[in-house]
């Protein structure tokens, strides 16, 4: 038995998943932590709602805030055109490990870079040392205290234009009133609100839109 909770979730989608299936991945992902184990994954109702998002944005670049074990890596990525990309940033090395074997077993690791560190150091270093001149889509949800700073920190360092999308997981559980204040008053973003639930619960969550709509 494996010794922790993100190696058992990686044992059990090498057992039982198709590799090279991104859609089968994401599927048994789900299908462990709604009957064996909760874990923080976005899960299969948000995850519908984040599909939409992405392919309505069809974005060539997105930026991840938060890795974890992979799964909304997995699940963007499988909807991305070709030549897109996807960044994603892990400040927990073991959990960036697990995440590397998760989204190679699923195939779209020519899709996919993780990035291991903290979002306020890797951020401002997103144009010099990755070659990112902005960022098209960006799903936030890693903790929900960087939400703000880390939204900032984006616009100060021109990584989002005007049309850019963030998408912001746990606005309501663990919840992110900061964000959302900031977000809905500062009058540079066009806001949407998509009332769910908490991934494997019947716990309220949500997840909020913010388009930018330029400095
Ligand atoms: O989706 C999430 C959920 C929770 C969480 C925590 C405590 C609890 F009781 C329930 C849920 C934590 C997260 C941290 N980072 C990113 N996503 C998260
Ligand atoms: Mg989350």
């Amino acid at each position: 038995m494996a010794q922790r909770l993100e190696e058992r979730i990686l044992e059990y989608v090498k057992q039982h998943a198709a590799e090279g299936d991104p859609q089968s991945v994401v599927d048994h992902i789900d299908k462990y932590c709604s009957q064996n184990e909760w874990a923080m994954h976005v899960g299969d109702e948000k995850g519908l709602i984040l599909d939409q998002v992405v392919k309505e944005t069809n974005p060539t670049i997105v930026l991840e805030l938060g890795t974890y074990c992979g799964y909304s890596a997995t699940r963007i990525a499988r909807l991305l055109k070709p030549g897109s990309r996807l960044l994603t940033v892990e400040m927990n090395p073991e959990n960036a490990a697990v995440a590397k074997q998760m989204i190679q077993f699923a195939g779209v690791q020519d899709k996919v870079e993780i990035l291991e560190g903290s979002t306020e150091v890797i951020i401002p270093s997103l144009k010099t040392k990755y070659g990112v001149d902005r960022v098209d889509f960006v799903f936030i949800d890693h903790f929900s205290e960087r939400y703000t700073a880390d939204t900032k920190l984006l616009e100060e360092c021109q990584l989002i234009k005007k049309g850019s999308v963030l998408l912001a997981d746990n606005v309501v559980f663990p919840g992110a009133p900061d964000f959302l204040e900031y977000v809905r008053t500062c009058g540079r973003y066009d806001c949407t609100y998509y009332p769910s639930h908490l991934e494997y619960s019947d716990k309220l969550d949500a997840l909020e839109k913010a388009v930018f709509k330029g400095p």
